[in-house]
């Protein structure tokens, strides 16, 4: 019989990598980039900008670069309840001078239940999580 449920409702995905981690970033996309394409992306301006060259064809809204105000951005997106799961690859070795925005952005993601990914063992759990959301007809992982 033929499935007649309406398809899952499209998912925005927040995506942040701390600048060495950017090149894990990109690679973790390109893995999953049939999961992520049906979906909204929202990313940090560097982020969105290595990930835009890298993938031309994903639809990715770009914030301000963390450092000057992204992170933050990013944050008032989470409590206004439209990011359903964030991305976020940070550099555990250097100290940041946005340090604290990174602390706030992840304290909301907490208070609003986000998951989170800080590493791309993580990000693969929720990847793999998003790809049985997939609409009727979206290719799996290739
Ligand atoms: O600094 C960041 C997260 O704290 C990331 O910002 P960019 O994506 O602009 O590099």
């Amino acid at each position: 019989m033929a499935d007649t449920s309406p398809p899952p409702p499209r998912l925005t995905v927040g995506l942040i990598a701390h600048d060495s981690k950017k090149p894990a970033m990109v690679a973790w996309v390109g893995r999953w980039h049939a999961v992520l394409a049906p979906h909204q992306l929202v990313a940090t301006g560097t982020t969105g900008g290595a990930l835009l060259e890298a993938h031309p064809d994903l639809a990715i809204r770009r914030l301000r670069s963390g450092p000057l105000g992204g992170d933050q951005q990013m944050g008032a997106l989470i409590a206004e309840e439209t990011i359903d799961a964030l991305v976020f690859f940070i550099d555990p070795l250097t100290a940041m001078p946005h340090d604290v925005d990174v602390k706030a952005l992840i304290r909301l993601a907490a208070l609003y239940d986000v998951p989170v990914a800080c590493n791309p063992a993580t990000a693969d759990c929720i990847a793999a999580s998003l790809a049985g959301r997939l609409p009727r007809g979206a290719s799996r992982v290739g």
